[in-house]
């Protein structure tokens, strides 16, 4: 199947002269959950912005659902969803009058039907009728994407959904993103949060000034984080690994004072306890032994660092 998503080449220069995004390419699959992770600045929201036609691109080009997103606006747009990062509502407006408002922006016949379907999906069923300032922030966030789907599209963005949302409310939107994703809409979501791309993204795409770095699938991810170390320091430097502890992986650092094993975490059998033994029967002393686990924090953190060098 086609991407239901595809940037291609896609630079975007601000008239101040700054290179927001350099040469983007990405293809988002219909049906997934992609989490766009990146350090403030890096240009995640003028990347969702020029996707959904908001912001123009000084190079490349974006097809949605096939549909150029300049060429063929409105299909391509119609196809879209967008909850953008601040929440824009109007206090005195009811909710469901702001949610019809919004389906009638694109041209689409009335249907409270599916209106009231949306709501329940949101758990606003019972706000329908409220002001947007009788809401609590949370309930206003999903009057923001209420809004977004009234006119049933096929694509969701979400920008940094859950900016300064507390714990429990960050678990609700997990969970709400879960479901609409069951109900087969595909979902972009941009994030500073490591454990929000942890928790609910198929794919994982990691952004820094302006340039895509990685887009892998989670399971990927995480079975490079499933790696984990031991560092075993040593009383005295070695110049080289004994021929005995040849069948374990290991290297030597820190000048011959540390070997580091690496090993699956989720394996039933580590090894250690057998490397651990067979160290007692080389001239090797033991002086500690720590144990560290690359995170996606840690290969975050690694490649933005890699790019700054
Ligand atoms: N209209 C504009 N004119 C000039 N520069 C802009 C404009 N909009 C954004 N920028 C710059 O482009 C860069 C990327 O901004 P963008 O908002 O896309 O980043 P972001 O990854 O969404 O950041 P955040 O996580 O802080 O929202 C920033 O350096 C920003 O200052």
């Amino acid at each position: 199947m086609p991407p239901i998503v595809s940037v291609d080449s896609l630079t975007k220069t601000y008239g101040s002269g700054f290179e927001a995004l350099k040469s983007v390419s990405l293809a988002i699959e219909e049906g997934e959950i992609l989490a766009l992770l990146g350090p403030n600045g890096a240009g995640k929201t003028t990347l969702i912005s020029t996707i959904c036609g908001i912001t123009v691109p000084t190079k490349g080009r974006v097809t949605v659902g096939g549909h150029d997103i300049l060429e063929d606006y409105r299909a391509a747009r119609s196809l879209i969803g967008l909850v953008p990062q601040e929440i824009n509502l109007e206090p005195f407006e009811r909710v469901i009058d702001t949610v019809r408002f919004s389906r009638g922006l694109f041209g689409k016949a009335p249907n409270d039907v599916e209106l009231d379907r949306i709501l329940d999906k949101l758990s606003l069923t019972d706000k329908k009728t409220s002001k947007i300032m009788e809401l609590s922030g949370g309930m206003k966030r999903r009057v923001m994407i209420a809004k977004a789907l009234s006119h049933e599209p096929r694509i969701l963005f979400l920008d940094e959904p859950t900016a300064g949302v507390d714990v429990e409310l960050r678990r609700d939107m997990w969970e709400t993103v879960a479901e609409l994703k069951a109900d087969g809409v595909t979902i972009i979501l941009t994030t500073h949060y490591i454990e929000e791309a942890e928790a609910i993204a198929d794919r994982v795409g990691v952004i820094n000034k302006g340039e895509i770095l990685l887009v892998e699938s989670k399971a990927e991810l995480m079975a490079q984080m499933g790696q984990k170390e031991l560092k075993i320091s040593l009383a005295e430097p070695t110049e080289a690994i004994p021929y005995i502890l040849a069948e374990f992986d290991l290297r030597l650092s820190d000048g011959g004072t540390c070997l580091i094993y690496t090993y699956d975490r989720r394996a039933e059998r580590t090894g250690i306890t057998k490397l651990l033994s067979t160290l007692q029967q080389t001239p090797l002393e033991l002086d500690d032994i720590q144990t560290q686990q690359s995170s996606l924090e840690d290969i975050f953190v690694g490649l933005v660092k890699e790019q700054q060098a």
